[in-house]
C-alpha cells in the first residue's frame, strides 16, 4: 500500500472508532442500564462497524510498531519450505504477525532452540508453532516426531485443522489426534508424524499403550502452557510426558498470559529457553473495548441479555458463566425466551462439544453460552462480543485475571474489534472487576460506580 493510502486507511480507521463514539458510549454505559435505547442503538453500532474494514485494519495494524500484528518480513523471508508457503497463502495470509515473525525464525534454527512464548489472544500463535511442527518433520520418516499438547478436546480439533490447513500441500505429512474416543487396536505403531491431542490420552498413547515412541519426538509443543503447567492434573502429565522424550527434544511453550510462578516454573523446566514476554500493560488489546454494567441480581442480569439480544446477534457472541449449573440454567432462560442459543460446558459427552462448537463455527447458532471450557484458545472469527455474565474468579473466589484475559480474547480475533461486557450485580462482583481493571491498569476504561 502507498504511503498515501495508508495515511487514508489510519484516518478511515480513526474516523470509524469516532463514528462509534466511545466516550459518549462509556457515559451510556455508566448512566443507563442496558435496557436504554441509546446503548442498545450504540451497540449495533459497535457491533457493525466491526464487520466492515477488516482488512484495511488488519493491514494498518502489521505495519504499526506497536501493534502486535506488526512484521517488518515476509513470509518469504521465514525460510518455509514452498509447500507451507502456498499453505499459509491458501489460509489467506499475506504477512506474518509479530510473534510469527519473532518466534519462527527461533523455532527454525539449528540446533533446535527451546522456546517460552507469551503473545496476545488471537495474534497467530497457534500458525506459529504449526508452522514450527511442519518445518521440522521429516516427511520420509513414517512414525511420530511432533507432539502438540492441548488442554481441552475442542482446542485439540481446532489446532488440528490448522495442521490440516496449513499442510494441505504436503500431503506426505500426517496427522493423528489423540483425543478421547479416538480409539486405537491394541498394538498399534502411529505412522503419522504429527500427534495433536489431551494429555492423558496423550500420556497413556505415550507409556500405557505404547502407540507413540517418545524417543524419537523432535519437538514437544505445550499450548496454553500456563494452564498446562499450573493445573495440577495437566501438570502432573505434561511432565510425565516431558520426561520421556529425548534430552535433545526442542520445547516449545505458548500462551497468551503466564501469571509470575508459572512463568518461573516454565523456566525451570525448559532448558536454556529462548524467551518472548510481553509487558503486563501490552497483555490486553485496545482492538478490544471493555465495559460494565451494574444489574442487582441474577434475573436482572437476564433481562439485560435480552434487551440487548438483537445488537449481540448482529455477530455472533459468547456467554461466560461461572458454573455449568447458570450456564444451563441462562440457556434455557434465553430459550424459553424464543432465542436459539447453543450451550457448551464440561459435562457434555465429548462428541457433543465439538458438535456444538462446529455449528457455532458455521453461524448456525449466534450466541454461545458456555464456562471456562471455552475460555481459551477456541477462534471462531465472527465472534464480536463477549459476555461475562459472572465475572473469572479462581476456585477461592479470587479475581481471575488471567482467564479474563483468555475470555475476552474470544472477539478481537487478528485485529478485529470487539466488545467486552462484564455484568456486575454485587459488590464482590464490583470489587472482582477493579482488581481486574488494577491489573490490567489502564486497559479497562470505565470508571467504578457508586453501587
Ligand atoms: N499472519 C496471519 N495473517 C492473517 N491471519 C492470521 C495470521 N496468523 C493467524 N491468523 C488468523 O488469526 C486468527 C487467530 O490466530 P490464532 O488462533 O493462531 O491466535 P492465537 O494467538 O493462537 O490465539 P489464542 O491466544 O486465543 O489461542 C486465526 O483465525 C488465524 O487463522
Amino acid at each position: 500500500m502507498a504511503s498515501d493510502s495508508w495515511a487514508q486507511a489510519v484516518d478511515e480507521q480513526e474516523a470509524a472508532a469516532e463514528s462509534v463514539g466511545l466516550d459518549l458510549k462509556q457515559d451510556n454505559f455508566r448512566n443507563n442500564s442496558l435496557n436504554d435505547k441509546a446503548a442498545q442503538s450504540l451497540l449495533n453500532k459497535l457491533i457493525r462497524s466491526n464487520l466492515v474494514n477488516t482488512t484495511n485494519q488488519v493491514e494498518v495494524l502489521q505495519r504499526d510498531p506497536t501493534s502486535p500484528l506488526y512484521s517488518v518480513k515476509s513470509f518469504e523471508e521465514l525460510r518455509l519450505k514452498p509447500q507451507l508457503l502456498q499453505g499459509v497463502y491458501a489460509m489467506g495470509f499475506n504477512r506474518p504477525s509479530k510473534i510469527q515473525e519473532t518466534a519462527l525464525p527461533m523455532m527454525l534454527a539449528e540446533p533446535p532452540q527451546n522456546l517460552i512464548a507469551q503473545s496476545q489472544s488471537g495474534t497467530g500463535k497457534t500458525a506459529a508453532f504449526v508452522l514450527a511442527m511442519l518445518s521440522h518433520v521429516d516427511p520420509e520418516n513414517k512414525w511420530p516426531q511432533c507432539l502438540c499438547v492441548s488442554p481441552t478436546y475442542e482446542l485439540a480439533l481446532q489446532t488440528g485443522k490448522v495442521i490440516e490447513q496449513m499442510g494441505k500441500f504436503y500431503p506426505e505429512v500426517q496427522l493423528v489426534y489423540a483425543i478421547r474416543g479416538n480409539k486405537l487396536e491394541r498394538g498399534t505403531k502411529l505412522q503419522e508424524q504429527i500427534v495433536i491431542g489431551t494429555p492423558g490420552t496423550v500420556l497413556d498413547w505415550c507409556q500405557k499403550l505404547k502407540f507413540i515412541d517418545p524417543r524419537k519426538i523432535k519437538v514437544f509443543v505445550l499450548d496454553e502452557a500456563d494452564v498446562m503447567i499450573a493445573t495440577q492434573g495437566h501438570q502432573d502429565q505434561s511432565i510425565r510426558i516431558q520426561r520421556m522424550l529425548p534430552k535433545t527434544c526442542q520445547m516449545l511453550l505458548f500462551s497468551a498470559t503466564f501469571e509470575d510462578t508459572v512463568w518461573n516454573f516454565a523456566k525451570r523446566i525448559v532448558p536454556d529457553p529462548n524467551i518472548i514476554k510481553l509487558k503486563r500493560e501490552e497483555e490486553t488489546l485496545d482492538t478490544i473495548k471493555q465495559y460494565y454494567v451494574i444489574c442487582n441480581s441474577k434475573e436482572e442480569k437476564f433481562q439485560a441479555l435480552c434487551n440487548i439480544y438483537g445488537a449481540i446477534t448482529i455477530a455472533q457472541a459468547m456467554i461466560f458463566c461461572h458454573t455449568r449449573k447458570t450456564a444451563g440454567w441462562l440457556a434455557g432462560e434465553l430459550s424459553r425466551e424464543g432465542h436459539q442459543v447453543a450451550l457448551l460446558s464440561g459435562e457434555m459427552q465429548v462428541e457433543q462439544r465439538a458438535a456444538v462448537i462446529e455449528r457455532f463455527r458455521d453461524g448456525k447458532e449466534k450466541v454461545l453460552v458456555t464456562t471456562n471450557v471455552c475460555a481459551r484458545g477456541i477462534d471462531v472469527e465472527q465472534v464480536s462480543v463477549v459476555i461475562n455474565f459472572d465475572l473469572p474468579v479462581d476456585k477461592d473466589g479470587n479475581p481471575d485475571n488471567e482467564t479474563y484475559l483468555h475470555r475476552i480474547g474470544r472477539t478481537g480475533r487478528f485485529g478485529k474489534r470487539g466488545l467486552a461486557i462484564n455484568m456486575v450485580d454485587s459488590r464482590f462482583s464490583m470489587n472482582i472487576l477493579n482488581h481486574i481493571e488494577e491489573h490490567f491498569s489502564k486497559f479497562i476504561k470505565i470508571k467504578q460506580m457508586t453501587f
